[in-house]
């Protein structure tokens, strides 16, 4: 940070640490050196705090997490501001983002530009705003609002902060020169009510209610996920303690979540997901100029409407197509529209005078047995359950299916065992690992985070456990490999299992993160 004296015995103290102004340990320790400078210097009335390169400041430097704690020294310097005998005015262009606003609502006045947003995003981070913010906030704005905002991490327009009383003034001008303007103006005026710290939490007689309704609210919304539930009990001990206790409770329930590692995880998705735009595979190749692989056959699941014009379009394309129909009815209906289809293709093609070479299609009636004996599942209200009623929802273990299950095990000479979860977890998650671990050796994908951001974006996978690739990492690629040679020595017929090459290199390695495995593994093939 830069510390410049200004005339009307003003100081500015300016965040510099392109390309977002973080805050690292040498940005707070500069802040810190600017305001004593400017409190020992009795000839300074009053200082403005603002950011370089038209943003105030993005909050931590994420980068640093892994290294410290980020929150608990800082606070400290929050609380300093406030007591400060001199006023201090933030001036905000851009961002002020989680302990940029930390800093901000130390300050004794906001000033903002009207294109400017705020906001705490540290649950996006998976920890919580622990250098204050989940203990003024609600002193500023009460506590319905702040629990909206913490617990969504969404950042408001200045319009809306100044509604909130977030922002004291939102002009369209610089926001530093009407800063300076604005400082002379207040240079009388008492400080202590600008003092959050020093304020209590707006009551509301439903308090317990609003409480108990945010934790519903996020338990159904992010099942699984601490940081927005614990950011609420945070308030909550703003609203039940005084500050100094506030704090602490604060610095309890930040230092829980940071050690967490759900955390560890979501940084690494922060970061993941700004590399992936500039990533390509390591052959270069892309969509745009990959030679697409060789189709054999294909296998097309339900012969409905859908079903059936995806079957004719591989048909069509020269493909063959293998299509299954559990319902005899359907079968035929389906075997005669596509037969029709193709033949009024054929016909079309003749006319205009262009080759036609009868597709492939096979029909296969083979179907899943259960379906054959008429349990759908939910909608027939049987299926590997007994269901309450057809469509209904409640289940219960059914004694036809025991006897079917016998029967099969008989049939096949197989042997019961009981299965726990854990294996049921192991053989499904790190059979999908596995593959993803094959995809790097092939070159297709260019990096873990490329795998692991379409699983958070396209599969459903919690952005708390990082993506498939990042869990792989946490668990250990070496027990990853000795569980999946033990399970591939036990259904040697179930290739996902069988350990990929890229994976038994890098577990050579013992774990390395992410990050070092395409350096490690050596240079990929590349089927692109
Ligand atoms: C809205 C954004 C800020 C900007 O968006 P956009 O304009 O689209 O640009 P991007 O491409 O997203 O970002 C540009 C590059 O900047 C990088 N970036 C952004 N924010 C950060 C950040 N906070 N830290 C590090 N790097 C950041 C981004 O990766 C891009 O990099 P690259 O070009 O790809 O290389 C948007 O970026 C955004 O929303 N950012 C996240 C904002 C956020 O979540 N903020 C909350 C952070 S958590 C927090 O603030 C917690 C506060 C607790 C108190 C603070 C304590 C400070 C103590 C520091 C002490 C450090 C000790 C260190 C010890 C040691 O060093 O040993």
């Amino acid at each position: 940070a830069e510390y410049l004296r200004l005339p009307h015995s003003l100081a500015l103290i300016r965040l510099r640490n392109p390309p977002v102004n973080a805050l690292s340990l040498a940005v707070v320790n500069g802040i810190r050196e600017g305001l004593q400078k400017a409190m020992s210097d009795h000839t300074i009335k009053a200082i403005v705090v603002c950011g370089a390169n038209d943003k105030f400041c993005a909050g931590a430097d994420i980068s640093s997490f892994s290294r410290s704690s980020p929150g608990i020294s800082f606070g400290v310097v929050v609380d300093e501001i406030q007591r400060y005998e001199k006023p201090v005015v933030a001036a905000i262009r851009g961002v002020a983002l989680g302990g940029g606003l930390e800093l901000a609502l130390g300050c004794h006045y906001r000033i903002a530009h009207a294109e400017a947003r705020v906001g705490l995003p540290e649950v996006a981070l998976g920890i919580l705003p622990g250098a204050r913010g989940t203990q003024l906030l609600p002193r500023l704005i009460g506590v319905p609002m702040s629990l909206d905002l913490i617990t969504s991490g969404r950042p408001v327009g200045a319009d809306e902060a100044l509604k909130l009383g977030i922002l004291d003034v939102v002009i369209n001008s610089d926001p530093v020169e009407e800063a300076v303007k604005f400082s002379q103006e207040i240079l009388d005026k008492p400080l202590e009510p600008r003092r959050l710290l020093n304020k209590s939490v707006p009551s509301l007689p439903n308090m317990d209610s609003i409480f108990s309704e945010a934790f519903a609210k996020v338990q159904k919304q992010y099942p699984g996920f601490l940081a927005p539930e614990t950011s609420i009990q945070a308030l909550q001990a703003a609203v039940n303690l005084p500050y100094k206790l506030g704090i602490k409770e604060e610095e309890k329930l930040a230092l829980y979540l940071q050690k967490s590692g759900q955390a560890r995880a979501l940084q690494y998705v922060f970061f993941a997901e700004s590399s992936v735009h500039k990533q390509s595979p390591p052959s270069v190749a892309s969509w745009q100029t990959a030679s697409p692989q060789p189709i054999s056959s294909v296998g097309v699941l339900g012969l409905g409407t859908m079903g059936r014009g995806i079957a004719m379009c591989f048909a069509k394309a020269g493909i063959p197509v293998v299509a299954v129909e559990s319902d005899p009815k359907q079968l035929e209906i389906a075997k005669k529209a596509v037969t029709s289809m193709l033949e009024r293709e054929a016909s079309k093609m003749q006319q205009s005078g262009r080759a036609w070479t009868k597709p492939t299609l096979t029909f296969s009636s083979s179907a899943d047995m259960l379906c054959e004996s008429g349990r759908f599942g939910q909608k027939t209200g049987k299926g590997w359950y007994q269901y309450d009623k057809p469509l209904g929802r409640v289940h219960r273990p059914d004694p036809w299916l025991s006897e079917f299950l016998s029967q099969y095990r008989e049939t096949h000479h197989l042997e019961s065992r009981s299965i726990s979860q854990e294996e049921i977890l192991e053989r499904c998650l790190y059979s999908l690992i596995n593959e993803g671990f094959r995809i790097l050796g092939e070159g297709i994908a260019a990096s873990p985070e490329q795998i692991d951001i379409i699983y958070l974006s396209g599969y459903g996978w919690p952005r708390y456990r990082g993506g498939p690739m990042f869990y792989a990492a946490t668990v250990g690629l070496p027990v990853v490999l000795e569980k999946l040679q033990k399970y591939y020595t036990q259904n040697p017929d179930v290739p996902q299992l069988e350990p990929s090459d890229y994976l038994k290199k890098l577990a050579a390695h013992g774990n390395p993160p992410p990050k070092d495995w395409q350096s490690l593994a050596g240079p990929p093939g590349s089927k692109l």
